[in-house]
């Protein structure tokens, strides 16, 4: 049997944003139920690479296919949800915790009330987050962490084939990590593929299938499971402490060691 389409296909991709070219040549493939892990340094190109496969930011070059359909073709949008670089839920609109995650059902009720699947989405959204006990408070009562939980719900409740996440455990605190780890646990088990830009794989480590490296624009290093694996448990193991250094904590090799090679 034909090996499925990768769920993302981006190869030789250039973009730049303003005047300063960011992706200088980038290959990035996620298989369907894969987890990537996108790491790098701060202007690496991570989030870059994240808004060129949602279309915020243009290709000047290379291709990119989503679900095996070419970018352009592309309409399925409702198959992926997206989890911006931490930003708040509320945007000083008064609204629910629950009304927010409901509007990540939209593009599925295409704006029809919400029906009984729909309600149950939300509410499986809320609980793998742990915020069912939040659903009638205003977005606004919530802090950072919290805000940033609504968010990963609102796209839960869309039950996306694919989920992109920006730094989805960026000031969340350990506790709210793990309920995010368990959350995604539960979301790859029915077969969503994940790409997900981290500084530290934490407590999302052993969920990631391929951890991808970038640096300046383009892919530096993919560490498979069991390099992961081995680099976790034996960080010093020459030649891979610096490897490992940077894949815990999304550094680029350089930074972590001039001297290393990969
Ligand atoms: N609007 C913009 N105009 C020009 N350059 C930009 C713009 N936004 C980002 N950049 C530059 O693009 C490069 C890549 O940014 P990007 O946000 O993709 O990096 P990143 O790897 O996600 O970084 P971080 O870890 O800090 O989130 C950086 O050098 C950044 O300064």
């Amino acid at each position: 049997m034909a090996e499925p389409q990768p769920v993302i296909s981006l190869r030789g991709a250039t973009a730049s944003l303003g005047a300063r070219t960011v992706l200088r040549g980038l290959d990035l493939t996620v298989d369907r139920g894969e987890v990537v892990a996108l790491l790098g340094s701060n202007g690496s190109g991570k989030s870059t690479t994240i808004r060129t496969v949602i279309g915020q930011v243009p290709l000047s070059g290379g291709e990119l296919e989503l679900f095996g359909t070419p970018f352009p073709r592309f309409r399925d949008w409702r198959r992926i949800g997206y989890v911006p670089q931490r930003s708040t839920a509320a945007a000083g609109v008064p609204a629910t915790v629950r009304e927010v995650v409901s509007s990540g059902r939209l593009a599925r009720t295409k704006l029809r009330p919400l029906g009984r699947a729909d309600k149950a989405a939300v509410g499986r959204a809320l609980e793998v987050v742990g915020l069912t006990h939040r659903a009638k408070d205003s977005v606004n009562a919530l802090s950072g962490g919290q805000h940033q939980r609504v968010l990963i719900a609102r796209a839960l409740a869309a039950e996306p084939d694919l989920l992109i996440m920006d730094e989805p455990i960026a000031g969340v605190d350990l506790t709210g990590q793990d309920v995010l780890a368990d959350a995604l646990r539960e979301q790859v088990s029915r077969g969503t593929s994940v790409l997900l830009v981290l500084h530290e794989l934490g407590p999302f480590a052993p969920l990631i299938d391929r951890a991808v490296l970038l640096r300046e624009g383009r892919v530096e290093l993919v560490a498979n499971p069991d390099r992961l694996h081995d680099l976790a448990c034996h960080p010093h193991d020459t030649p891979g402490a610096a490897v490992a250094a940077a894949i815990q904590t999304g550094l680029s090799v350089s930074e972590t060691d001039p001297g290393t090679h990969v």
